[in-house]
């Protein structure tokens, strides 16, 4: 009896003081008890179990003010307290615990009930399993961005999306003017002509990274047709996205949410598609019209690219045809990746994609009308105004390799808003997977030795997926 009594005045200390999802909300600072009920020969016992939780619509996550990325990061998976509910009871009892599942309380008031003056017995709370392994719950209680905003009416967001970016990195530039290149002159058959947009195309990788590509050709109706199928793509049922989950970095179709959801701790309001177009050329078998319409545009944009890399060879002094053939561009390695943001409460603290550089040679993006892209150019952060019907170009990771760091691939990142949904579609074009980019010898000499270790495109691109995206981290790897 002593026993019992001072397991229930532990219980009820605890609780009162501490009450509230202690486990989670305090991000682990308040750890739960495990406990368990034995039986004996002599007489029943009967013990009530009374559990406070939170609302069934509360999404209980760890106390915003108790994180912080670098001391603290998130140590819990923010989930709606129905659905933790759900799965904790259609469980069997177990007693592996993992770090969540006590964050319903209960209060355990044990007593002896041999005067028979309790009618019913209520169950007792059960360690349920739930594993943080490969069948995980969805990290926010739904599969991703898009349906969590669409099931439920979010005033704020899951802390484990709060995303910390220092007091300079706040600071955005609107109205900079960034370059243009008018890709009818690069295809031009007047000599004086190509030199000049040759030049200025190389000014623009040189000292930008970054640019428009306007008149390209490429039919306003098929851009369109094209956001508008990847729209339809994430209209989709959640049963049937799941079809297209993929696994694994390299599967040739995979959607999901964030980038890198089973390494990150905190996560981006983003949700994607990502396909692999080229050699082979792959399309989810959802939406109709999808496939037709990707295969149209992949190729449309695949054309633009190999115009430009013509033109970025010639101005680093190489021959035209110098990135094609040494890069194998024929069977080059052409992904496309749709980004779809949906409103955010605070965009402020949430982050659509975090710093970073693209894999790659050149990617070519389309949006909705909606920015949200921004660059960051000699030290601070620009938004990107697009023109209508334009190409937004960056310069990647393996044109900085392959111009021994003449031209640096920029680092970019895109934000969210809290009033509508934006889509963004980026194409990026690599070298073939099996090739090994190094510096292009031409590019070497005594003064400039090469900056960069050559590796396999396709080990470059696993490296990059498979880790948390972060500035350029992934061609840090390989600086000498
Ligand atoms: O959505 C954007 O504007 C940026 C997307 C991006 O950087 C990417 O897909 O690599
Ligand atoms: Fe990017």
């Amino acid at each position: 009896m002593q026993i019992i009594l001072s397991v229930m005045s532990l219980f009820m200390t605890l609780n009162f003081h501490v009450y509230r999802f202690i486990l989670i909300l305090s991000n682990g600072k308040y750890k739960s008890v495990v406990h368990r009920a034995v039986v004996n020969d002599k007489c029943t016992r009967i013990s009530i179990a009374v559990t406070h939780g939170p609302s069934l619509e509360a999404v209980v996550t760890p106390a915003l003010e108790l994180i912080d990325n670098e001391n603290h990061p998130v140590e819990y998976r923010g989930m709606k307290y129905e659905n933790y509910l759900e799965k904790q009871q259609s469980n069997n009892i177990n007693c592996r615990i993992s770090m969540v599942d006590v964050a319903c309380m209960y209060y355990v008031l044990a007593f002896n009930n041999t005067k028979q003056r309790v009618p019913t017995i209520i169950s007792m709370a059960s360690a349920a399993p739930f594993s943080l392994d490969s069948d995980l719950p969805p990290k926010t209680g739904s599969s991703n961005i898009k349906h969590l905003v669409q099931s439920s009416t979010l005033t704020s967001i899951p802390s484990n999306y709060v995303f910390s970016t220092s007091k300079s990195d706040e600071q955005v530039l609107l109205d900079e003017h960034i370059p243009s290149i008018d890709l009818s002159l690069l295809t031009s058959p007047y000599p004086d002509q190509r030199f000049k947009i040759v030049k200025q195309l190389g000014e623009a990788c040189r000292d930008w990274g970054f640019f428009m590509v306007i008149n390209h050709g490429v039919p306003e109706s098929l851009m369109q047709g094209m956001l508008d199928a990847c729209q339809s793509f994430f209209d989709l049922t959640e049963e049937e996205k799941l079809e297209f989950a993929g696994k694994h970095v390299l599967d040739p179709i995979r959607c999901g949410t964030s980038f890198n959801a089973s390494e990150e701790k905190v996560f981006f309001w983003r949700d994607f598609l990502k396909v692999f177009v080229h050699p082979e050329f792959h399309a989810p078998s959802k939406p109709v019209g999808f496939r037709d319409i990707s295969l149209e545009y992949c190729k449309r944009t695949r054309e633009v690219a190999a115009e430009l890399l013509k033109g970025i060879s010639e101005s680093l002094g190489l021959e035209e045809c110098y990135i094609n053939k040494t890069l194998e561009l024929d069977s080059g390695f052409q992904i496309l990746t749709v980004n779809l943001y949906p409103p955010c409460p605070q965009p402020e603290l949430a982050m659509g994609m975090p710093p970073h550089s693209d894999h790659g040679l050149l990617t070519l993006l389309i949006q909705n009308e909606i920015g949200g892209l921004q660059l960051k150019h000699k030290g601070k952060w620009i938004h990107v105004n697009a023109l209508p019907n334009s190409f937004l170009v960056n310069t990647a990771d393996h044109i900085e390799i392959l111009s021994n760091g003449n031209y640096k691939s920029v680092v970019h990142r895109a934000v969210v808003n809290d009033k509508c949904t934006r889509i963004s579609l980026a194409v990026t074009h690599g070298p073939s997977l099996e090739t090994v980019v190094t510096p292009a010898s031409e590019l070497i000499d005594n003064e400039s030795p090469a900056a960069y270790r050559g590796m396999k495109y396709k080990d470059y691109l696993e490296l990059q997926q498979s880790n948390n995206l972060h500035d350029k981290s992934c061609l840090d790897r390989i600086r000498v």
